[in-house]
């Protein structure tokens, strides 16, 4: 033997009889299981792009897909995936694409759509599992429920959990603190990752790559890492990883097991879903966005203020601690990070408190879409929003919460009107407490017949076009915003105050 070589402890041909039935079990019940993977990631960060690249890439798989879909607005997206792929019917919410792949749209019911996928006449036509999560979601509660559903385990193996992030902003992402008790959603992804799809290339620098490598590295010390633009990744790196194929030695942070642990996760997913994942701590967030009133363009032709610093700090560790009421889903990833404290050595940063992040959720905000036309402005210079009154943000949103708002018209919109309204939402922040991580939005554009589609991440947006409107489809303009220390009537005024000037009148809804 060469002195190079590494002795094999074991010979590879001496697996006892015992343990070699029980491998040779196991890859017959994958055989006749379908693997599931459970793409994750913060908002924004290229999960559904990371979806439309496998349903339309060459890989012979009929690849069933549940994508999640922002609260009261489930279609937004989904609605411009189908027109994509070619819509042939729909089915139970389920819709079949001219590939032969199927998807459907849900808010938070990742599991009843499993089983409706797995209960389907005709059996299982399809050979493949994605679930696409809520970029707020802690993934964990999925993954458990894969592993201990005993009816849902006998008919899918979860392969892996795929975490997409976005070079550009993971840094103030993961840097966010959250209340105490609540841990960063970015942190938790990262925390289950198998593999981390380090996104957006084209917008990042590779010093923020190289950054940005080294902080999920510290969360998440084993995990492969693969950057991209536009999420193509080699879908071999991602699929049939067969990640949990040999239960008891799980390459990921131990799952829990207890039923009502999976129970805690589904109300925690069905409040994620909802857009009213958590509370955040005061002073969060690292953004920064200048005022400016000359818009840049993005490399990718998208618009975005021309003072925006992304990934302006660099933390060098996290602090876990952990609390006496910890969830084992918390704790494995409070393991996860403070193994990486533990790595790091201390340092200043955010305070990471992952005691409880699965116990009772705060109370929703998007409540906060009760707020009525009644606050609406009633002239055109109203429809900036406005500053935050002295004394900080006003009374009916928690300081630091992060929450949903919807917005919806059904008469067309003038796209350059739009497009300046989103500028002001976005960029011209100064003294308003709002921090907008995403927008998402379906357009009914004037003198177009095309579906629109608002994307926004942070500061950068844009606004494509599509598929045209099939006859009868209703065309109508809705859109989510999710973000921090939103204040409903102010947005809602904005948008009433915009609505008023468009041809046709207004409605707010
Ligand atoms: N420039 C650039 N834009 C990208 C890239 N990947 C995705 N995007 C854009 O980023 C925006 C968000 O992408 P999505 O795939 O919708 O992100 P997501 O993670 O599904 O978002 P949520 O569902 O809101 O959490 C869209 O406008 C995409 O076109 C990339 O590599 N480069």
């Amino acid at each position: 033997m060469d002195d190079e070589d590494i002795p094999l402890a074991v010979e590879l041909n001496e697996t006892p009889g015992d343990e070699r039935e029980q491998g040779e079990d196991d890859k017959q019940q994958e055989k006749t299981t379908v693997p599931v993977t459970i793409v994750t990631g913060f908002l924004g960060a290229g999960k559904t792009t990371l979806v439309k690249h496998i349903l339309t890439a060459d890989h012979g798989y009929r690849i069933a897909v549940i994508l999640n879909e922002y609260g009261e607005d489930v279609g937004i997206e989904s609605s411009f995936v189908q027109s994509e792929q070619g819509l042939q019917g729909a089915d139970g919410g389920w819709v079949e694409l001219t590939n032969g792949c199927m998807c459907c749209a849900v808010k938070s019911d990742f599991l009843q759509a499993l089983e409706s996928l797995l209960d389907r006449p005709g059996g299982r036509a399809f050979d493949y599992i994605l679930i696409e999560t809520s970029g707020l979601a802690n993934p964990g509660p999925i993954a458990t429920a894969l592993w201990t559903d005993a009816e849902l385990e006998s008919r899918v193996n979860l392969d892996g959990v795929v975490t997409v992030v976005d070079a550009v902003n993971i840094d103030r992402q993961l840097h966010e603190p959250r209340q105490q008790g609540v841990v960063n959603e970015a942190q938790l992804q990262l925390a289950y990752a198998d593999i981390v799809v380090l996104n957006k290339l084209d917008l990042a620098e590779e010093e923020a790559l190289v950054r940005a490598e080294a902080d999920i590295r510290a969360i998440n010390s084993s995990v492969t890492i693969v950057r991209t633009q536009r999420s193509t990744v080699d879908l071999g790196l991602i699929l049939n990883r067969n990640g949990y194929s040999h239960k008891g030695d799980l390459c990921l942070p131990p799952i829990a097991e207890a039923d009502d642990e999976a129970e805690a996760g589904e109300a925690a997913q069905g409040r994620n879903a909802a857009g009213a994942a958590s509370t955040t701590g005061a002073g969060a967030g690292t953004a920064t966005s200048e005022r400016t009133s000359t818009a840049g363009e993005a490399p990718s032709g998208r618009r975005r203020s021309t003072g925006v610093s992304c990934c302006s700090s660099r933390a060098h560790s996290f602090h876990g601690k952990s609390g006496p009421a910890a969830s084992s889903i918390a704790a494995a990833a409070a393991a996860a990070v403070a193994a990486a404290n533990a790595s790091n050595g201390g340092g200043e940063s955010a305070e990471l408190t992952p005691s409880d992040s699965l116990t009772a959720a705060p109370p929703l905000v998007a409540a906060a879409v009760a707020a009525t036309a009644a606050s609406a402005p009633s002239s055109a210079s109203q429809v900036m929003l406005a500053p935050a009154p002295e004394g900080g943000v006003p009374d009916h949103v928690h300081d630091s919460q992060v929450s949903t708002i919807s917005l919806h018209c059904e008469q067309p919109v003038d796209l350059d009107r739009f497009k300046s309204w989103v500028d002001h939402l976005l960029w011209d922040r100064e003294s308003r407490p709002e921090e907008i991580y995403r927008m998402k939005g379906l357009l009914s554009v004037a003198g177009s017949d095309k579906k629109h589609m608002l994307q926004a991440v942070y500061e950068l947006y844009e606004v494509v076009s599509g598929p045209e409107w099939q006859p009868g489809e209703a065309r109508a303009t809705r859109i989510v915003l999710i973000g921090r220390n939103l204040r409903p009537s102010a947005v809602k005024a904005s948008w009433a105050s915009f609505l008023e000037h468009e041809e046709g009148g207004k409605e707010l809804h």
